[in-house]
């Protein structure tokens, strides 16, 4: 493969560098239960949590995704008291006090705990009952890149999706080193940047939102496509650039809606759809899709970090573990 981009820094290394943690990621078993699983993260793993419950609804396994302080603390209002749950968390640290506090409030309650993780040594992996730990990119630092497309692609391989990681690390390696490079035109003059995204692809909107955010201090927002066109829409103008992600199954009407974003002004990164910049993705799951297209993201928010100035690797206010006294 021929390599358009290389790495400066320590962001860029653990983004373009990924592709072989994907094939080494030892596969999982898918994981079935026979009642509601709840996936819980913060931050980065609560949008991965989100694409994954998706996943497991539609491989039949009804599942949501919540934020770990709310299982925590207002788990009554997201399943019935009758209900049969087991308790999915996400954290690429296995320190998150959010998630830690899920973890061991749900295995009090004697709940089955699967948990997702990149450190086989934190307390997330030593108090969860069934754990997939898989290391990251040694340069990845505060900002979530190669952690984030690894527990994505185990996470969808607990839902019962099949995963080829050698196939997929090769479309989104293909996908980053020839769209990449391409992104810089569009973005010259636009401030406010959107994501949207559907169904399995919403999580990943709401992680491109915020990994630019964290990267690049800017201003973004992440919706469902046709939710954009109920309010948010009066802030369109020839600031904006809008990253669409297509999902297969309402390809057709998110056409549309790019098009009266371009029509008020809008540059529209069209992912698997139209745009001022189309990229093709051939995939058709929705959820490999998300996956494949997640570098790509991540590359976003660095170049729009670097077209500002902004050093990636200290975001503002940033931990790599975000604790609670
Ligand atoms: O996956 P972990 O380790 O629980 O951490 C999630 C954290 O990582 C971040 O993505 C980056 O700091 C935050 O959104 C969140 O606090």
């Amino acid at each position: 493969m021929s390599h358009n981009i290389s790495p400066m820094s320590n962001v860029e290394r653990s983004i373009l560098e990924q592709f072989p943690l994907w094939q080494q990621a030892e596969p999982v078993p898918p994981y079935r239960f026979g009642g509601r699983l709840v996936a819980v993260g913060c931050g980065t793993s609560y949008y991965l949590a989100q694409t994954m419950a998706a996943t497991f609804n539609r491989q039949g396994q009804a599942a949501l995704a919540v934020p770990g302080n709310e299982w925590v603390r207002h788990q009554q209002v997201y399943v019935t008291r009758q209900e049969k749950v087991s308790l999915l968390a996400v954290s690429r640290s296995g320190e998150s006090t959010e998630t830690v506090q899920a973890l061991r409030a749900s295995r009090e309650a004697g709940l089955h705990v699967v948990g997702v993780t990149c450190e086989q040594s934190s307390t997330l992996a030593r108090e969860a009952d069934t754990v997939v730990s898989t290391p990251t990119h040694p340069a990845e630092g505060i900002v979530m890149t190669a952690s984030a497309s690894l527990m994505l692609l185990q996470g969808l391989r607990l839902a019962g999706l099949a995963v080829d990681g050698n196939a997929l690390a090769a479309s989104a390696e293909q996908l980053l080193h020839e769209y990449g490079p391409r992104l810089d035109a569009l973005l010259p003059g636009r401030t406010h940047f959107v994501f949207l995204g559907a169904a399995e692809l919403h999580g990943l909107a709401q992680e491109g939102a915020l990994k630019l955010q964290e990267m690049s201090l800017s201003f973004t927002q992440a919706y469902h496509p046709l939710e954009y066109r109920h309010g948010p829409v009066s802030l369109v103008d020839q600031k904006t650039l809008v990253a669409l992600l297509y999902h297969p199954d309402t390809a057709g009407e998110e056409a549309q809606l790019a098009r009266e974003l371009q029509d008020k002004g809008a540059r529209v990164l069209g992912l698997g759809g139209p745009g001022d910049l189309s990229v093709p993705l051939e995939e058709e799951d929705a959820a490999r899709r998300g996956l494949t297209v997640l570098p790509l993201l991540q590359w976003f928010g660095q170049r729009v970090a670097r077209s500002k100035g902004i050093d990636s690797e200290q975001p503002r206010h940033l931990t790599k573990v975000v604790s609670l006294a």
